[in-house]
């Protein structure tokens, strides 16, 4: 929040039913301005629906969301005043250039020519895309096209960006790439960016995640928070004289740990620390040693019963087509 209070993004009680199907059903977070804020969760569980209702393109059926203090129903003209929106789908121009694709955006915003030009530079130069701005856009790799995607939502200098699955389709190096400049991004525009994933590594990178199931956040943190308030880490330890590491870890640790076939494992809060520990004495009898820490994943499974990964259809979801659609109007 900012010293005046003011949320970046409000959501109360935000609901949309779509006849008899609840797809949002009655939600409540606050992002504050500066946050990178992601919605983590699997394909139908209402993602699309929520960023659709907070970009004012759907209407919800309860509740109400506000953008920097603007009502998203009845101030939807402020609130996109203040937003900008890249969709998962390219809605660039392959026949235009880069630089031609924006300087069009600028003139729909009804910017000055030195503005845009002005703005164009600094947004192509933040973005990596300066060198090819005469390029063709059809001559873009994916990731190129991504990243004037995010040029052309911040040319009007929005205060929170909506992204819809930024990097979903490209390879993990240019994945990696989106969000470096997302990051710098935040720090050039001190804007707040909201975006929707089902991609729990990506989640990671957020400042907070809403994981959401079935149209209800089922849980909101940091990454750590959550992680951490689903169980300890787990070492495994293997070794050729478990008798021995057995005793050991009671007599210098207190640690009651489990054995099979030859296989030491127990749990503690936090594992890089314990490991140095365990070899500072040396003399006992390793060959190798695996800790793993709990994942977004266990989150998911912890509150909703089943993985993540299972909860993914395979295929392109429909949820997705729509929000593609809405995005072409
Ligand atoms: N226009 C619509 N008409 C009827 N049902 C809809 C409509 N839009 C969404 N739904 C339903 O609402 C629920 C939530 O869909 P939504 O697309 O918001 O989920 P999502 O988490 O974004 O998943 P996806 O990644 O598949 O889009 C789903 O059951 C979906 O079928």
């Amino acid at each position: 929040m900012n010293p005046n209070g003011t949320a970046a993004i409000s959501v109360r009680g935000l609901t949309k039913h779509y006849d008899d199907v609840e797809a949002v059903r009655g939600i409540d977070f606050d992002v504050a301005p500066g946050e990178v804020f992601g919605f983590l969760g699997p394909n139908g569980a209402g993602k699309s629906t929520t960023i659709s209702m907070l970009c004012t393109l759907t209407a919800p059926t309860a509740g109400t969301a506000r953008i920097h203090g603007c009502d998203v129903v009845t101030q939807g003209s402020a609130v996109r005043r203040n937003i900008g929106v890249v969709f998962q789908d390219s809605t660039i121009d392959r026949y235009l250039t880069g630089e031609q694709n924006l300087r069009f955006q600028a003139s729909l915003y009804g910017m000055s020519k030195q503005e845009g030009a002005r703005r164009i530079k600094d947004l192509l130069d933040l973005v990596g895309l300066w060198e090819r701005r005469s390029s063709l856009t059809d001559t873009y790799s994916g990731g190129m096209k991504r990243r004037l995607e995010i040029a052309r939502g911040l040319l009007h200098s929005p205060r929170v960006l909506f992204l819809d699955e930024p990097t979903v389709g490209l390879d993990p190096q240019t994945r990696k790439a989106i969000w470096n400049y997302l990051r710098e991004l935040r720090e050039a525009e001190d804007i707040t960016v909201f975006m929707t994933t089902h991609y729990m590594e990506e989640a990671e990178h957020c400042d907070r995640i809403a994981i959401m199931d079935h149209g209800v956040v089922i849980a909101l943190d940091t990454p750590a928070a959550l992680k951490a308030g689903v169980g300890e880490d787990r070492i495994r330890i293997h070794t050729g004289d478990s008798e021995t590491v057995v005793a050991a870890l009671r007599k210098r640790f207190g640690i009651e740990a489990e054995v099979h076939d030859d296989v030491v494992t127990f749990s503690v809060p936090d594992g890089e620390v314990f490991i140095p520990q365990l070899f500072a004495d040396g003399g006992l009898p390793i060959d190798s040693v695996h800790m793993a820490r709990p994942s977004l994943d266990d989150v998911f499974i912890k509150r909703t019963g089943f993985s993540l990964r299972d909860a993914e259809p395979p295929g392109r979801p429909a949820g997705d087509a729509r929000l593609r659609a809405m995005g072409r109007r």
